[in-house]
């Protein structure tokens, strides 16, 4: 069952709490932390997340684009993040992996992210060791509304493979320029989490452009 993970980055930050329950018939809520380092944007950090798991039971896929993401682990745990995602290129493999083995011990979801420009055999170390999620990134990470980049589809089907070989369970996420017509790709490719920010906030009927998400 594919899981659909509106974008906040799209919502209206003057009205996040209305724009949370807008979308409540999607399955997860994505959370985009950007650091103006490790992209060329800044949005929203610790407090925000705080205050999002006071007003909601969604389960939050926080997104960090972070350098040294372990800096921060921590710190989202305890503001309540569900899940961790980090990038494999934001800081060397031993502190990716001491990253990772933090959100185990504390009891977080855990899950690499991939740019367009890195390999799908990149994740493997860490779908040896075991991860609940890897996220591929379809567009350049730092920004919504971005265009799809058909060419990550091969990539998202070769680590479908390896997440079945190595890891069955761990779920395959994809980010950026996902609508209606490129959720029929990445599903075909083996993505079964949909992250969706321009496509459902700027859609008149947002249930009904979740629900087309779904295929
Ligand atoms: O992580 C990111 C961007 O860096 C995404 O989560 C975007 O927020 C998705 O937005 P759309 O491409 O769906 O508009
Ligand atoms: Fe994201």
């Amino acid at each position: 069952m594919v899981k659909i993970a509106p974008s906040i980055l799209s919502a209206d930050f003057c009205n996040l709490e209305r724009d949370i329950q807008r979308v409540s018939t999607a399955d997860w809520l994505h959370v985009d932390v950007m650091d103006g380092m490790f992209v060329p944007n800044i949005s929203i950090g610790v407090p925000v997340v705080q205050s999002i798991r006071a007003h909601t039971d969604m389960f939050l896929d926080t997104h960090l684009m972070v350098e040294k993401p372990g800096r921060y682990v921590d710190a989202f745990a305890k503001a309540g993040a569900d899940l961790l995602s980090i990038h494999l290129e934001a800081d060397m493999p031993p502190a990716i992996h001491a990253a990772l083995d933090r959100m185990e011990a504390l009891g977080v979801k855990k899950g690499i992210v991939l740019r367009p420009i890195t390999a799908a055999e990149a994740v493997v170390p860490y779908l040896e060791r075991g991860l609940d999620l890897i996220l591929v990134m379809t567009v350049e990470p730092g920004f919504g509304g971005q265009s799809f980049l058909a060419d990550q589809l091969p990539k998202i089907s070769a680590i479908r493979a390896l997440i079945d070989r190595y890891c069955p369970g761990c779920r395959l996420e994809v980010d950026g320029g996902v609508n209606a017509k490129t959720a029929k790709d990445c599903i075909a490719a083996g993505a079964d989490v949909l992250v969706a920010g321009s496509a459902i906030y700027g859609a008149t009927d947002i249930p009904a452009a979740i629900a087309a998400l779904r295929g």
